[in-house]
């Protein structure tokens, strides 16, 4: 398709627009979810890498954490196994895990590096078991129907804490840290851990001005499929009663909320899919995706 020329009027004011969102934003600490499942089409991983790069030459300090749940299950597959997933956590036994290791901290993790530095960034590559900074345990997920009993999905993780020094060093040394979900256990073991939930909570830690979570939806849909641009904690909970969140949806909202209500002042789950998601949500009036509000959050912030 030929794209028409924009007039000289309408690309400045494209281009002022993103005035205010640059003074705002200037030296503020932007979280990236870049979901496995955003992250399949060439061109757009292209135009991402250039979003993330112009973040940061306009004095942003992105932080990238990435997904990687469709690439393990397609090597899980090539390799004879099947995934399978409880309350959107990978039920991880040990030869998962080498999967998930090779997949998350080798494949994927190189390829987003790789793809930043050719738009003229500096990413480095890590896992949260450089440098130890990702500190994990073995998750046990509640059965929904009694209140007790726990099921064990072998090696999954949940954060214990997060040590921001090797992040922060990156950022002020004008890196872009590319962040794989692998957390390190007391033992020095590793863990598998949601990537939407390492997000979260390095968000947390990192006082990040925005935490923004790309997937392969519009964003959270009601039941009609519809885009709710905003919601709440009391929302959220209605809609994960009565099924409308569900599936792989479930740790991002809970992320998301648990970010907003511990210092995150914006958190939006968006599609990956739109080209230049990032720069669209960041640098202009146009808000997309859902909006998820703590206390006193407004659109367009
Ligand atoms: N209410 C909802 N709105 C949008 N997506 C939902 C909802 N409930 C469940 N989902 C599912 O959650 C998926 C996104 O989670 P996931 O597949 O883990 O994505 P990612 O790889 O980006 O983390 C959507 O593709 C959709 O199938
Ligand atoms: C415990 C668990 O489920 N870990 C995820 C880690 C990758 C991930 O979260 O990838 P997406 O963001 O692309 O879904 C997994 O093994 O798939």
């Amino acid at each position: 398709m030929t794209e028409l020329p924009l007039s000289a009027d309408l690309k400045s004011t494209v281009l002022i627009e993103a005035l205010p969102y640059i003074q705002r934003f200037h030296g503020k600490t932007i979280v990236i979810k870049y979901g496995g499942n955003a992250m399949t089409d060439v061109a757009l991983q292209e135009k991402f890498a250039r979003d993330v790069v112009l973040l940061k030459l306009v004095g942003m300090n992105p932080v990238v954490v990435h997904g990687g749940g469709p690439q393990i299950g397609e090597l899980l597959k090539r390799v004879g196994k099947q995934s399978e997933f409880i309350q959107g956590m990978r039920v991880t036994d040990d030869e998962t895990m080498d999967v998930v290791e090779m997949v998350l901290g080798g494949l994927v993790n190189q390829d987003i590096v790789t793809l930043i530095n050719k738009a003229g960034g500096n990413a480095v590559g890590l896992t949260g078991k450089d440098g130890n900074f990702i500190h994990a345990r073995k998750l046990m997920l509640k059965a929904p129907d009694t209140s007790d009993e726990a099921i064990d999905i072998g090696q999954v993780g949940e954060v214990v804490r997060i040590d921001p020094g090797i992040v922060n060093l990156l950022c002020h040394q004008n890196f872009i840290p590319v962040i794989a979900p692998l957390g390190v256990g007391e033992q020095g073991e590793a863990y598998n851990i949601n990537a939407d939930l390492v997000a979260g909570k390095l968000a947390v830690t990192l006082q990040a001005e925005k935490l923004l979570l790309l997937t392969n939806t519009a964003g959270v849909l009601d039941q009609a499929g519809e885009v709710l641009t905003g919601l709440n904690a009391q929302r959220v909970q209605a809609l994960i009663q009565d099924g409308t969140i569900r599936g792989g949806m479930l740790p991002k909202v809970a992320c998301a909320l648990d970010a907003v209500q511990n210092g995150v002042k914006t958190a939006h789950i968006i599609d990956g899919r739109v080209p230049h998601a990032v720069l669209l949500e960041v640098l202009t009036d146009e808000g997309i995706g859902t909006l998820i509000r703590g206390a006193a959050a407004n659109r367009g912030s």
